[in-house]
């Protein structure tokens, strides 16, 4: 059904946390993606929310190949396209349509559709997606939603963003349903801007060592 070339498991297994990254300046992308290695970390995933994020992707999976690298903000099949042209190892979207979730099965990298609701849930489901985003976290009811939905679907499994740092990730890590958790807390504006590499990988280090999964 797909032409998925790894697995989505295999990636929810590498986290449990991921960074979701904002990178303006195509500069700062190797040493954050080697400040976040030194903390642990082996996900990463780069938005396409800056108009450099196709060149940082494609600069982390040539040179830094044990990266994870995957493309985040994906919402259509063009953005699908040219993530995977860019070298990046799966996509992630904070939701979904009908054409993106087509689009998916196309391409060699997995596709992680977004979620708030069951309904969508069950659409992505039918269309054969299993590991899916839930977004927003918090806002759509955290972790008390994730646990509702593991009733009725409990073959799905998620990496909920939204509102999640470290006072609360644990809290959906210890979710049977909840393979990994995702957030900007990892790397902060400010951090990246001024290269702060060191607290990006204590940042890291600590919430590594703190996962309860
Ligand atoms: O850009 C995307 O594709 C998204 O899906 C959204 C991100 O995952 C969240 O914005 C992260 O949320 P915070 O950790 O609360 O900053």
């Amino acid at each position: 059904m797909t032409n998925w070339k790894s697995s989505p498991a295999d990636i929810f297994a590498a986290g449990p946390v991921v960074p979701v990254l904002v990178i303006e300046d195509v500069e700062k992308a190797v040493p954050l993606a080697h400040a976040l290695m030194a903390g642990g970390i082996k996900v990463l995933e780069v938005t396409l929310r800056t108009p450099a994020a196709l060149d940082v992707i494609k600069r982390i999976a040539d040179e830094v190949p044990d990266a994870l690298i995957g493309a985040g903000t994906v919402t259509n099949a063009q953005q699908l396209k040219q993530v995977v042209e860019a070298g990046a190892k799966f996509a992630i979207s904070p939701g979904m349509t009908d054409d993106l979730l087509k689009a998916g099965h196309d391409f060699e990298i997995p596709l992680i559709p977004g979620i708030s609701s069951t309904s969508d849930l069950m659409k992505a489901k039918d269309a054969g997606y299993t590991y899916l985003k839930f977004f927003p976290a918090e806002a759509s009811g955290g972790v008390k939603a994730i646990k509702s939905i593991s009733g009725p679907f409990p073959e799905t499994v998620f990496c909920p963003t939204g509102g999640i740092g470290p006072n609360n990730y644990n809290e959906y890590l210890a979710l049977p349903n909840v393979r990994c958790v995702g957030g900007s807390w990892l790397a902060p504006d400010d951090a990246i801007k001024n290269g702060d590499w060191d607290r990006i990988t204590d940042l890291a280090k600590e919430a590594v060592a703190n996962a309860s999964k």
